[in-house]
Formats: structure tokens, sequence, C-alpha cells
């Protein structure tokens, strides 16, 4: 569905700062259906990789093909319509806080020109998917943080997308909204035969979610795999201690869970 060849990006010099090369030769095949996790610390590369893909970023050389479009070879004006077949997902929800749940789904369906009818046709099935028909008419300010992304991630799929791509989608929410909205993307997936790129930096989002990694560092993978295969037998440095990060927050929730015990 998705392949990077070579892919590689740098950003011009600005007043006060160098060129930098944030992609060096990335190489990544996504089939249909599957969910990819790409995972990296801060820098590494990772949202440049994905807005090379929706073309928010041009790539400066290599290829990117999605279902058999090698999309930087499109023009301008075909651009619009390439990027409905690409939900996005956001850390920080973006929503329109003048806008109702169902106004801020429908709006990539408005811009796009679809009738009041399509809308309804497209927005109404998305509601109890994601859990949110009794929060049809209220605003995001009237919404918990898990609320919020679950109108991010109906907004993304409303204009029935191919692919969807998640970037960092539960870093702002607590433990427990986060295994909600990690079932809930693992659910569409499942029921929509969705193919998904999750950038994370959290090894526990990649475990809970998807089927395949990639791990960057300094804007190239320097591991791939299975996760069941890359959580079993890390190879790379990197892996190993985003694998270390998790093992200490896993003792830190086991202690607190231990504190919780004690005082209860
Ligand atoms: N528009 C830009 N102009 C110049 N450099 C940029 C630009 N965007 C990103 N970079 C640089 O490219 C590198 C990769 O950035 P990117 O945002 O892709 O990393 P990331 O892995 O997503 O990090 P984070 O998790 O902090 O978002 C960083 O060194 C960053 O400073």
């Amino acid at each position: 569905m998705i392949r990077l060849s070579n892919v590689q990006k740098t950003y011009a010099a600005r007043r006060g700062s160098e060129e930098h090369t944030a992609l060096r030769g990335i190489d990544l095949d996504i089939a249909a259906g599957e969910i990819v996790g790409v995972i990296g610390r801060s820098g590494a590369g990772k949202s440049t990789l994905i807005r090379c893909i929706n073309l928010l970023e041009t790539p400066t050389s290599g290829s990117v093909v999605v279902d058999g479009t090698d999309v930087t070879k499109l023009s301008k004006r075909d651009l619009p319509l390439f990027r409905r077949q690409l939900g996005m997902v956001f850390q920080h929800f973006n929503l329109l806080s003048s806008r109702t749940v169902y106004d801020n789904i429908a709006l990539p369906l408005e811009l796009a020109g679809a009738s009041k009818a399509e809308i309804a046709e497209a927005v109404n099935p998305l509601l109890p998917l994601v859990g949110l028909e009794e929060k049809r008419d209220r605003y995001p300010a009237e919404l918990s943080g898990g609320q919020k992304q679950r109108v991010g991630i109906a907004r993304a799929l409303s204009s029935s997308p191919k692919v969807l791509l998640c970037d960092e989608v539960t870093s702002a929410l607590d433990p427990e909204t986060t295994r909600q909205i990690l079932n809930l993307l693992k659910d569409i997936n499942q029921r929509l035969g969705l193919t998904m790129v999750v950038i994370t930096h959290e090894m526990a989002v990649v475990k809970a979610l998807c089927d395949r990694v990639a791990v960057m560092d300094g804007g190239v993978i320097v591991e791939e795999g299975q996760v069941d295969g890359i959580f079993a037998n890390p190879v790379h440095e990197t892996t190993k201690s985003l694998l270390a990060d998790e093992f200490v927050e896993f003792r830190a929730g086991q202690s607190s869970d231990q504190l919780n015990g004690q005082e209860g």
C-alpha cells in the first residue's frame, strides 16, 4: 500500500540555522491492512517521515508510492484528491472549538464540497463507531481528552481514507484513556481493513497496537521487524534503550500500584 524507496529529506538552511538532513535514505514497505509503528526519540525524523507520506513535505530525493501512485510526481491540482486517501490523527486533536462534534467530523467533507446529505451519510455511522453518539451536539470544551481524540479519529475517517496516519495520538492522554484509544484504533483497523502508520516514542504503544515496527535514529531506520520478534530479541542499541524506558515505566507503575495497595 505504501512504499518508501531511498527517501531523503534535507531542510534548507535558514537565517540562523544550517541545512539539516532529517531523513537519510529511508526504505519502508507497508502492506494493505497492516499497522506499522515508527518509533524513535525526539528528532529522529518520525514526523518528517509521516509528512513525506502525505506530502506536507516534499522529499529531497527518493520515491513515495501510495496505492500504486508515486505521489512525489503528483501535480498541485491532484494533491487534494490524493490527501483525501490519507486520514491524519494528531497529538493535540486540532479540533475547532466553535464547531460541535458532528461539525468537526464533517469538516473535511464540507471542505471537499460534499452535500448535506452526503455528509450525514458519512458522519452518522462514524459517531457510534467511535462511541460518541451521545456527544453529537457537544463542543470540544465539553469533552474529555479521550473524547476529543475520538472526534479526531472520526474526522480522519470521514473521507473514507485508505490509510490512517497517527502522529503521537496518545501522548496527551492518561494511561487508561490511552488503552481505550489504542483499542479503538485496533478495532477500526480490523473492521475497516485500514492501513495505519503510527508514530510514537513509546514501545508500549507499539506493543499494544502494531504488527510491525521500524525503529528510527538520526534519520535512518536502524531496526525493523515484527513486533513480537523485536520485543523478544532487540538488536540495535536504540531499540534496547527504548525498551529499557518501557521497563522503567512498568516498574514505576508497579511500585505505585503497590503503594496504592498499601494505602487501601
Ligand atoms: N521545517 C524544518 N526546518 C528545519 N529543520 C527541521 C524542520 N522540521 C524538522 N527539522 C529537524 O529535522 C529533525 C527531525 O525532526 P522531526 O520532527 O521529523 O523528528 P521527530 O522524530 O518527529 O521528533 P519529535 O518526536 O520531537 O517530534 C530534527 O533535528 C528537527 O530539528
